[in-house]
């Protein structure tokens, strides 16, 4: 199902253009097709180490995203997506990248099997990146806020910072707790992606794959 959003979202990059590339396993197979294209792109700006890994290996060259003014598509997956095609995601723990790429970006096309789907934000953790001196009391902070709130055990993020993660959240207005979760001191960015929601939304399922607009 992965698999094909993935190979969907190839019919959207314009050619000789700069793709934009998130993270994940779904990502991972539109790693792979891009580069069956890849004399046909003009090169990749990536949201993790992960991936900018995997797309020199297949020989798909990597540019700095400061080296660029500005570039077309990002295609990147997400761990639950809303109707207003909201999003969260980080689960990767690559949420503050991503959200500076697909900033960039003029088009973000979201890559999810039909299981990311759900009808209020929430159920999966909320990802917060955090200055690792600031993660107690960020977590007090988010406890305040009606979640539990755990360090993600052994993870740094590319950054060098941590992942909290934080469950029981039932986030009915996704844009407003984003914007207050990125308020508190020592926050980094947290994994709601509502002030940049997606575009376009490739649905993979066993039989094919659905296009939301
Ligand atoms: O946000 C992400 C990484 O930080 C991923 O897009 C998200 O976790 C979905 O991953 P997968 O495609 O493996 O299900």
């Amino acid at each position: 199902m992965k698999r094909n959003a993935a190979r969907a979202a190839v019919a959207y990059i314009e050619p000789q253009t700069i793709v934009g590339v998130g993270t994940g396993s779904t990502v991972n197979h539109f790693i792979d097709a891009l580069a069956e294209i890849k004399d046909q792109i003009a090169g990749a700006v990536s949201s993790s180490e992960q991936s900018t890994a995997r797309l020199k290996a297949l020989g798909i060259p990597v540019l700095d995203l400061n080296s660029i003014s500005g570039f077309g598509v990002y295609v990147d997956g997400a761990d639950e997506i809303n109707a207003a095609k909201q999003m969260i995601k980080g689960g990767g723990a690559a949420l503050t990248r991503e959200k500076i790429v697909a900033a960039v970006a003029k088009t973000f096309i979201c890559i999810v099997d039909s299981t990311k789907q759900v009808e209020v934000l929430g159920k999966f953790p909320l990802p917060v990146e955090v200055i690792p001196m600031a993660s107690s009391y960020v977590s007090r902070e988010l406890a305040k806020l009606g979640g539990k709130p755990v360090v993600r055990e052994g993870v740094v993020t590319d950054n060098g910072n941590l992942i909290i993660d934080v469950r029981g959240l039932h986030i009915s207005e996704p844009l407003a707790l984003e914007q207050q979760i990125n308020n508190i001191v020592g926050v980094v960015t947290n994994g709601i992606f509502a002030a940049r929601a997606a575009d376009l939304v490739l649905v993979g399922s066993a039989e094919g794959t659905q296009v939301l607009r």
